[in-house]
């Protein structure tokens, strides 16, 4: 647990960053590197907390992981040389190895129990056990088999049409990775589409897979061939700097080879709505994935509306964005983002807590929030509530406020972003 006091900035920011790797990209190359025959070469994977804990996962079933700085390189041997795990595994703070594990090794004729921390132990798992055990899964668990601890005895699964209740890529991942190893054809229905990720990994890992409008189906797969990745740069990373330019006057960043994956650009759109000054330059494909450099020039925005099918585009982006809208005149409203409740922390709660502290004028609705600008930000001490994403809004904050920001407890900022505060004080010397 650190402690930290960030003094404001009061000066316009200039430079280029590479932001690290995405990772829910760096989470799914590991699960398929994993189970895939052959070697796979991940470059630019994010060693940030949470990605390491599928890693561990996969090393304790018998998988050669090595990591040599940025680059991992994975034996796979396929599903058969995969061992039962002889410990619990640990997945830490992060949801997304939770999940998309839950559909791996319900598949895989072995006895597992996973956990987490304090967060991920209250995190809702049914939303995926419910699907799963449609398909024949065998899980249990704490509160009728909804949270962690839980114990998964993997079991020949049958292919199910399943239309998704939540809006949650995390889901539909679990069921698309649960369907390699059923039997027949396994379809995910989204009325909001979600990110693509797990759909195009398992495309370049030669699976059996195929989407047509909101509708992807995925055939028993029992071979997936090992293929190289390069992880673009995380989105949801950049969105902190894009915010720090369109925060304080007179600034211009350059993001560096920044994931632009259709469902999850949400942020550019907002960005551009309320009348940002963005380029977008170096577009480049890899995998199935897009990404490009992003410049940000300062200039004043305006206030919008925030609601509907773009929110699984930028889920991960509102605490940033909120306190973006605290920099703009006029009132920005944020609606649909219910799931926001449901992450490492309520994010709902903890945003308008934090910004409120700091003299923002915020309120919290059961969807969202509301946010009154423009307001000056006086400073103060706020609580990271254990949540990168909520550490990372502080500490961006703090450029522009009167008085020190004195965040409770940094640690956290390792799960998504090791090096934000490198990169923090380099744009501003
Ligand atoms: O699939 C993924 O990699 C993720 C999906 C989102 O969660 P949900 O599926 O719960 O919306 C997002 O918030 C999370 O950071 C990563
Ligand atoms: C919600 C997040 O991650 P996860 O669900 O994987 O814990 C996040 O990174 O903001």
């Amino acid at each position: 647990m650190a402690r930290r006091a960030l003094t404001p900035y009061d000066k316009p920011m200039h430079g280029e960053l590479e932001v690290p790797g995405d990772k829910s990209i760096s989470h799914r190359a590991v699960i398929l590197g994993s189970i895939a025959n052959g070697t796979t070469k991940i470059s630019n994977f994010l060693d940030g907390e949470d990605c390491m804990r599928t890693v561990k996962a996969f090393q304790l079933m018998g998988v050669s992981i090595v990591k040599q700085e940025s680059t991992i390189i994975i034996e796979g041997k396929g599903t058969s040389a995969l061992k039962e795990p002889v410990e619990p595994l640990y997945f830490g703070n992060s949801g997304t190895t939770t999940r998309l594990m839950l559909g791996i090794l319900a598949g895989l004729p072995y006895f597992t129990t996973v956990y987490g921390d304090a967060s991920l132990t209250k995190r809702p798992m049914d939303r995926v056990i419910n699907p799963l055990t449609e398909m024949n899964a065998i899980i249990d668990g704490r509160n009728d088999g909804s949270y962690l601890p839980l114990s998964i005895r993997g079991e020949a699964l049958q292919g199910i049409t399943y239309t998704l209740p939540v809006k949650s890529a995390q889901v539909k991942s679990a069921v698309l990775l649960a369907g390699l190893f059923a039997n027949g054809e396994t379809k995910v229905i989204e009325n909001t589409p979600t990110r693509n990720h797990t759909e195009n990994m398992l495309q370049a890992f030669s699976a059996a897979i195929s989407t047509d409008g909101r509708e992807t189906t995925i055939t028993n797969t029992q071979t997936l061939t090992a293929t190289n990745v390069y992880v673009p740069g995380d989105i949801s990373s950049a969105a902190f700097f894009l915010v720090a330019g369109a925060i304080v006057p007179g600034s211009k960043l350059t993001l560096k080879n920044v994931g632009l994956n259709k469902t999850r650009t949400g942020i550019i759109d907002v960005l551009q709505a309320m009348g940002a000054d963005l380029q977008i330059t170096n577009q480049q494909v890899s995998g199935g994935e897009e990404f490009g450099d992003i410049t940000i020039t300062y200039t004043e925005l305006s206030s919008t509306v925030i609601e509907g099918d773009i929110i699984p585009r930028l889920i991960d982006e509102i605490p940033i964005l909120a306190l973006l809208a605290t920099q703009v005149e006029g009132t920005t409203v944020i609606h649909d983002a219910e799931e926001l409740r449901v992450k490492e922390t309520d994010r709902i709660a903890a945003v308008v807590d934090v910004l409120t502290t700091l003299g923002a004028n915020i309120e919290a609705t059961d969807d969202g929030m509301v946010i009154h600008g423009k307001t000056a930000l006086t400073g103060g001490e706020i609580k990271s509530y254990n949540d990168h994403r909520i550490a990372m809004m502080g500490a961006i904050a703090s450029l522009i406020t009167k008085d020190d920001v004195i965040l409770d407890d940094d640690s956290s900022i390792y799960i998504s972003y090791p090096n934000f505060f490198e990169h923090l004080k380099d744009i501003t010397i």
